[in-house]
Parts: structure tokens; sequence; C-alpha cells
């Protein structure tokens, strides 16, 4: 079985951070996304990923991953030249998935559920689809399923008036007939080949599509407090091996767990956590910072504020008093 990673929306929830870093490399607890969709897959015992990709983001991506060779894996980029909807990004890998069954991640997706009812529904269930739904606070946010008697009925995106709370979340199984439907869906009103129609093409068509529903926690990490909460959940999993790395120098810091330190960073004086990742070469004197994603190559001084709640750009300059009167027009 191959698995498919999406990776070429445009992220602009996440601007200025996506503006020259794909949405999919952004680090949660100092782990880019896209790894952590990888290593999901390969936990299943798939070895054999196709990652869709804008050709602009082949540079970075390509050159984090490569072909894959240091996971033991082998990555395969499959272009979309335009982000026309998930649909469209799975029709671009066609020929690549060539009539396997497969798993769909949206690389902007983080999934605690485990995906091993999905796979094998598809591979010994006689099933064309499952699906992994959960209820939501929003569901006009995401796909929603409609379900009666145990089966989905229906199924609508971003409704304004939602029939269940209950989302589609971003991990799918599919076998090819997913591609018939891909071919013979119109774009929605705004304008984009949706899965979820592309799903109910398979329902109306009688294809049987299954689904598991979780309490597993999910986030889609399109906006900057779904980041940060990412961020907090990352680092309490217990999984995380390297907290903080051997190169780092602390030089009289409180280090409140759990955090993330990466290498070649220097903290003097500083109180830190919880729930704080620091990117690498970072450089922090005399600062209190809390649930926070510092970047790569961060310089901080003498802040007579706390830091809280916040993602402080790479390479960034930070420095001063808070300034807490109010600006007056001269
Ligand atoms: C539109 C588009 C997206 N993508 C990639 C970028 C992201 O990593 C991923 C998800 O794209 P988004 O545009 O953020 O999708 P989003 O609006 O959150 O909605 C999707 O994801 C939701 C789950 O998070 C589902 O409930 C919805 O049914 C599904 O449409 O797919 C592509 O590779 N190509 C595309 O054209």
């Amino acid at each position: 079985m191959k698995g498919l990673i999406l990776c070429a929306g445009k992220g602009s929830r996440l601007y200025p951070f996506t503006n020259n870093l794909p949405k999919t490399l952004i680090p949660v607890a100092n782990t880019p996304l896209l790894q952590l969709s990888i290593v999901k897959l390969m936990e299943l015992g798939i070895d054999r990923i196709g990652v869709v990709i804008h050709p602009s983001q082949e540079a970075d991506i390509r050159g984090q991953f490569g072909e894959g060779e240091a996971l033991g894996i082998s990555i395969t980029y499959i272009y979309q030249h335009e982000a026309k909807g998930i649909a469209n990004a799975l029709k671009q890998a066609k020929d690549y998935i060539s009539g396997d069954a497969f798993l769909l991640l949206l690389g902007d997706n983080l999934i605690s559920a485990p995906l091993s009812d999905l796979k094998s529904d598809v591979e010994f269930g006689g099933v064309q689809a499952s699906l992994l739904l959960a209820e939501v606070a929003v569901p006009q946010d995401y796909g929603i399923a409609e379900i009666q008697d145990s089966r989905i009925i229906g199924l609508e995106e971003k409704p304004a008036h939602p029939k269940s709370n209950l989302a589609v979340l971003g991990g799918y199984a599919f076998t090819k007939e997913i591609f018939d439907a891909v071919d013979e869906i119109t774009p929605s009103k705004r304008g984009e080949y949706e899965i979820t129609d592309a799903i109910q093409w398979l329902i109306d068509q009688q294809h049987a599509v299954a689904y598991h529903v979780t309490d597993q926690l999910n986030i889609d990490v399109g906006t900057m407090d779904r980041w940060l909460l990412a961020n907090q959940k990352l680092l309490d999993a217990k999984a995380l091996k390297k907290r903080v790395h051997d190169s780092v120098r602390l030089e009289r810091c409180t280090i409140v767990e759990p955090v993330s330190i990466e290498k070649d960073c220097v903290l003097k004086d500083c109180q830190v956590g919880p729930y704080v990742s620091i990117g690498a070469g970072s450089k922090l004197e005399n600062c209190q910072i809390e649930n926070s994603i510092i970047l790569n190559g961060v310089h901080m001084k003498d802040l007579t504020f706390p830091i809280k709640n916040v993602v402080i750009g790479e390479h960034s300059i930070v420095s001063g008093v808070l300034i807490d009167k109010e600006v007056t027009e001269p």
C-alpha cells in the first residue's frame, strides 16, 4: 500500500511565517509537520509515499527529506501547479498510485487517532473509502458527514447550516475508484474540487464508504492559535525523545518542562516554559517565555515583560521594554 500526503496549499492564514516556508514545514515541537505525517504512515508499514507539492516548494521540501533515504523509505514528489482543491491534488497523483489502495493525509493535520482500521477497511473490508470522523465545535470549518442508520448518507464542505457536528478529519483510505470520482465532480462555489464532493460521488454510485469516529485529538494546524496548541500537545506527548539538545548552553536558567530546545542555542538568565519550543541557533538573555514557539536564529535580550502565546519568526531580534502608554498622533 502507498501513502499520499498533500502539501500544495497556500497556507495564507499563517502569513508571514509561510511566506517563504511551506506550511507543512512549520515546526511543531521542533519537528516539521510533514515529518509527523511521514512517520504516521511509516508506523503503518507504508514505505512508498507520494508528496503533492507546488513546484515552488520543491527546494525546501526535497532539501529536508530528499527521496526519503535517511528515513529508509521512498518519497516521490508530485506537482500540483495550482491549488485547485484537494480532489484536484489527488488527480495529479493517479499515475503514482497506479491502481493500489492508498492512505491519504492532509499535510497540515496533526492526527492522533490510529489509521490502521482505515487501512484494513480498504485492503480487506471490501470498501472503496474509509473516513475518520470526530465531533467538532465549529462544524462550519470542516467537511461534515450526515449519518443515518450507521451509514454516511451525505457530505457537505464547510456548510453554513451543518446537519451534524461530525467532521471528516484529514486522514482517509481509498481504493482506485476515487480517481473516477475526481474526474466526475465539478468545482464548488468557492472554486475548488472538493474531496467531500468526490466521496459523495462514491456514495451516490453505491460504493461502500466506511467510517470510524474518534475522540482523540486532531488539530488542523491552519491558524496561529492551533499551531501553538499543536506545539503544546506534542510537547506533552511522551514520545518526544530529546528535549534539550546536548549542544545547548544554559547559564542561570529556570526550565519549566515541557520544552524543546534545538541545537546550538545559548540561554542566559532566562525562565523558559512550560510549552516553549526554541529553534536552532537562538540566543536568549534575560527573558521570560511561556507557551510560545521561537523559530531558528532568534536573538532576544533584556525583556522587561514576559513573552507568552506568541510565535517569533526566524532570525528576529527582540529586545526592550513594554510601552503601555497610548501613542498619540502628533
Ligand atoms: C486546496 C488544496 C490543499 N492542499 C493541501 C494543503 C493542506 O496541507 C491540505 C488541506 O488543505 P486546506 O485547504 O487547508 O483544507 P481545509 O480547508 O482545512 O479542509 C479540508 O480539511 C478538513 C480537515 O482538516 C476537512 O474536514 C475538509 O473536508 C477538507 O476539505 O491539503 C493541496 O495540496 N492542494 C490544494 O489544492
